[in-house]
């Protein structure tokens, strides 16, 4: 069997008297997308950092491809999206793009790197007049030219518009279905929900949960039921008997009983409909992490 892509064994980091990193363990496989989720603090950059051989671990072990991160790294293996830093703010997008894929052995023509990140349309604009988001699909650019097999990006979109965050995971989701294995740390669940088969949330240095995005998102055992009422006034007498959250003419409540629920909520006087749905990953975080 072939090595994992990252592999990371009882990983602890320490800042002076801040323990950044408690004790992580994860294995990825080629292949995979993964999301990174948690709190301000959690300690996600600090363990993407150690990964991309930017900061060494007080104690435990990473490897990429079964060797240590910098020769991976050397080799182009792997390559990083971060936030801020790393673009030549007078070239031109084109010109950037050429004159980095110059310094790579083998890179991949300039050309469709340019097209697989959508940058055509503004190909001859310089840098610095692009929009944080067409700064961040250079950086992709840049990161895609050595054809690496793993991507690790470190909240790409944090104050992106929508649009620009759409057309930003458009290509990122195209790398992934050429088989690329993806890591990305972020603060918007829904990216989480979209885009990663796998969703690992971090809190306080630890993890919290690892697995299946849907099955994280899942994995209380609870459903939601919503009651609705024909008035608010009926709705709000509705929360008052059976608690739960009050939004305009309906109730909801989050229980892992939900036949119990249900019987509760049809024996509310004036109910006129009622709905379950699964927990949302943004519940199924609040839980875990108390934010
Ligand atoms: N160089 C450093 N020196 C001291 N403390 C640090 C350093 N880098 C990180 N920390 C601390 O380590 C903890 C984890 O920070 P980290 O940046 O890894 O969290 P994060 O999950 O990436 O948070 P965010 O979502 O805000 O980026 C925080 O308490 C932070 O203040």
């Amino acid at each position: 069997m072939s090595a994992p892509t990252l592999s990371i064994e009882n990983l602890v980091k320490v800042f002076g008297d801040v323990e950044a990193v408690r004790g992580v363990s994860l294995s990825i496989s080629p292949g995979e997308v993964v999301a990174f989720l948690g709190p301000n603090g959690a300690g996600k950059t600090t363990t993407l950092d150690i990964v991309l051989g930017l900061s060494k671990p007080t104690s435990g072990a990473v490897a990429l491809f079964g060797a240590a991160p910098r020769r991976a790294i050397k080799a182009g293996r792997v390559s990083a999206v971060l936030q801020t830093g790393g673009l030549l703010l007078d070239h031109t997008v084109e010109n950037l793009v050429r004159m980095v894929a110059d310094t790579f052995p083998n890179p991949l023509p300039w050309r469709e790197v340019m097209d697989r990140t959508n940058l055509n349309e503004i190909a001859k604009r310089r840098v610095r007049k692009c929009s944080g988001g067409e700064q961040q699909r250079v950086r992709m650019a840049l990161a895609l030219l050595p054809d690496p097999s793993l991507i690790v990006l470190d909240e790409p979109t944090t104050g992106m518009d929508v649009t620009a965050r759409r057309r930003f995971w458009d290509s990122m989701h195209a790398e992934a279905e050429r088989g690329k294995t993806i890591v990305f740390a972020t603060h918007y669940l829904a990216e989480a929900e979209m885009y990663a088969e796998r969703t690992v949330i971090m809190n306080r240095g630890k993890i919290v949960a690892d697995g299946p995005t849907n099955e994280i998102r899942g994995s209380f055992g609870a459903q939601t039921v919503t009651g609705r009422f024909p008035t608010k006034e009926a709705a709000k007498a509705a929360q008052a008997s059976i608690g739960g959250r009050l939004e305009e003419t309906s109730v909801s409540v989050t229980g892992p009983d939900v036949l119990a629920l249900n019987r509760a909520m049809l024996d509310l006087p004036e109910i006129i409909g009622i709905s379950v749905t699964d927990v949302s990953l943004e519940e199924a975080f609040e839980e875990l992490t108390g934010e």
